[in-house]
């Protein structure tokens, strides 16, 4: 049975996604998405599942740059979930009670609009996790009169469900990962994603253009771009790529070698299955009629019929 660490307490929107990834596993709650990740490294867990991105605000950029700058892990395993959010509180707290909310930075930029709608004068506070907002509202004596979790960490913490579904889309979907130390890969199975993280070896014009070539002259679908500060002063940017096929697969490898030739550094983090539920992909032409297209529309430029 595998032990995997996640970010806890018991009642996150990750363990869900760890329970329904890996029902039998033994579940390690650890604080943040970094101790996680560490207890995989150290050997303390045989694996992690963190959560990588939301579908209404992006990133969530501790997972992304832990995976850039941390030691190096795999990702094994991905899965698409819905999360809804709840208003919890004390017994007997009415929402006009509520001064002070704590949740984790993630849910407060997807409840914006009924945080400024239902308590505009409310201070909202950043909590390691929602479920850890929900354990500390809990106690007596708290700062914080209310916490927004899922429902279910209302039921494990004692607290109430003042207002259901607080989300401001009803339709969100969070991206959770597995991931575990370097080590064989899953079998190729016909539809897999493959995440890279790159770094340019100097800022030129055209760099990001010649990265993207290397997927579009071989006809490979990015699913997610994402640039990153490297820390080194405004401008200075690496980015995450998240395409479509196994690294098995010629025209993937290809690219990636593409990529060694013109980025300073290229860290590999994993081909792994697709989740089911992936949002259809954009129809696209054949790298050919990409090609076609896009000098077609260089030349109109240029012609200044744009
Ligand atoms: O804090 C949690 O419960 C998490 O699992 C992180 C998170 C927070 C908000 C939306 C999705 C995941």
């Amino acid at each position: 049975m595998s032990r995997l660490a996640y970010l806890g307490p018991e009642g996150t929107f990750t363990e869900e996604a760890l329970r329904l990834m890996e029902p039998n596993a033994e579940r390690l709650p650890c604080a943040t998405v970094s101790a996680a990740l560490n207890a995989c490294r150290s050997g303390e867990a045989d694996g992690a599942v963190v959560p990588l991105e939301n579908s209404l605000e992006g990133a969530i950029t501790t997972t992304l740059d832990e995976f850039a700058w941390g030691e190096p892990l795999l990702i094994s395993a991905e899965l698409l979930l819905p999360v809804r959010f709840s208003l919890l509180a004390r017994p007997d707290t009415s929402l006009w009670h509520i001064k002070r909310v704590y949740t984790h930075p993630a849910a407060i930029t997807q409840c914006r609009a009924f945080l400024a709608r239902e308590l505009p004068d409310a201070v909202v506070v950043a909590a390691p996790s929602t479920a850890a907002a929900a354990q500390e509202v809990s106690l007596p004596g708290s700062p914080y009169d209310a916490a927004i979790a899922a429902r279910i960490a209302g039921e494990h913490y004692g607290l109430v469900e003042v207002v259901a579904d607080i989300g401001d889309r009803s339709d969100t979907e969070t991206r959770f990962v597995r991931v575990s130390r370097p080590g064989p890969l899953p079998e190729p199975t016909g539809s897999d994603r493959t995440t890279l993280v790159v770094f340019l070896a100097d800022d030129h014009p055209g760099a990001l253009l010649e990265m993207l070539t290397e997927f579009s002259m071989r006809g490979v679908n990015l699913s997610r771009i994402e640039s990153r500060p490297t820390g080194e002063g405004i401008g200075r940017y690496f980015f995450h790529f998240d395409f479509e096929g196994h690294v098995a697969d010629a025209r993937v490898g290809e690219a990636i070698s593409g990529l060694h030739r013109v980025c300073g550094e290229v860290r590999f983090l994993g081909s792994y299955p697709r989740a089911d539920g992936v949002a259809p992909q954009i129809k696209r032409g054949t790298a050919d009629t990409e090609f076609a297209e896009a000098s077609d529309w260089l030349a109109r430029v240029r012609a200044g019929q744009v």
